[in-house]
């Protein structure tokens, strides 16, 4: 019966996974949802500035306190295992969801490129960042990364291992092209207004310190290993010499 249950879990989370993170995508972009980053009813800016904060804080809080092992091992107490990382994966995307929802706009534009070329140009650099998202999910390992092989795995009886550490497609650019993605997708906006460049600023702050985090328990996990990759491949500059 736990079998099953956490098979539906890990399934059902994939799915809301992919559900808000497409829906992200539309949100930050600014077409194919109902409300993107800069529509809504107007707030006074002073009231707009502290909700985006909190809900900002309170994601980046969030997905980086329960990526840690320390945690993981904390927790593990009361979850079993091979619901852990899609358990993870569906607070967060529960929390993007609420900051989407909860989002209050300061439309003002910074820049403003129209709809001609240019634009046209920034729509597609943003593409290819979603698109690099994407694809670096699959260079690593994306079942495992939202935690449906766990589950799957689990289901069927087959012991639980860790993915390997692995170095190919865009690994083999920059040692975090996950971030890379967002990063482009979250930069080139054809419109951008004072919401989204607060948005922008934050994200990418919240960026490095994860990476710094990340990487430090990369080293810990992986060693000599680690280090010799990061002595060749750049963190995210792909035209960075090492
Ligand atoms: C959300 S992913 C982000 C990965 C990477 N920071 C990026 O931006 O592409 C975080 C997970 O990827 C794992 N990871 C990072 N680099 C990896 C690699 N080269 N091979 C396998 N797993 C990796 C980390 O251990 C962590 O569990």
């Amino acid at each position: 019966m736990r079998r099953v249950f956490i098979l539906v879990h890990g399934v059902v989370s994939y799915l809301v996974v992919l559900g808000v993170f497409t829906w992200f995508a539309g949100f930050v972009a600014g077409f194919g949802v109902p409300r993107t980053i800069d529509d809504g009813p107007p707030v006074a800016w002073p009231r707009a500035l502290l909700v985006d904060a909190a809900l900002l804080a309170s994601f980046a809080l969030q997905h980086s306190v329960m990526a840690r092992p320390w945690f993981k091992r904390v927790w593990t107490v009361f979850i079993h295992e091979s619901a852990e990382r899609s358990t993870y994966v569906l607070l967060a995307s529960l929390q993007l969801a609420l900051l989407m929802w909860a989002w209050k706009p300061l439309p003002t534009p910074i820049w403003d490129l129209g709809h001609g070329w240019l634009a046209g140009l920034v729509h597609g650099l943003a593409a290819i960042g979603w698109g690099l998202v994407l694809v670096s999910t699959f260079a690593i390992d994306h079942f495992h990364l939202f935690g449906l092989r766990q589950a799957v795995d689990h289901w069927l009886g087959r012991p639980a291992h860790e993915p390997d550490f692995r170095v190919r497609g865009p690994y083999r650019l920059v040692r975090h092209p996950i971030m890379l993605g967002f990063l482009i997708a979250f930069w080139a906006a054809p419109t951008m207004s004072v919401g989204h460049l607060g948005f922008a600023l934050a994200m990418t702050l919240y960026v490095f310190v994860a990476l710094e985090l990340e990487e430090r328990d990369l080293r810990a996990q992986h060693g000599a290993h680690y280090h010799g990759y990061e002595a060749q491949i750049p963190r995210l500059n792909p035209f960075a010499r090492r």
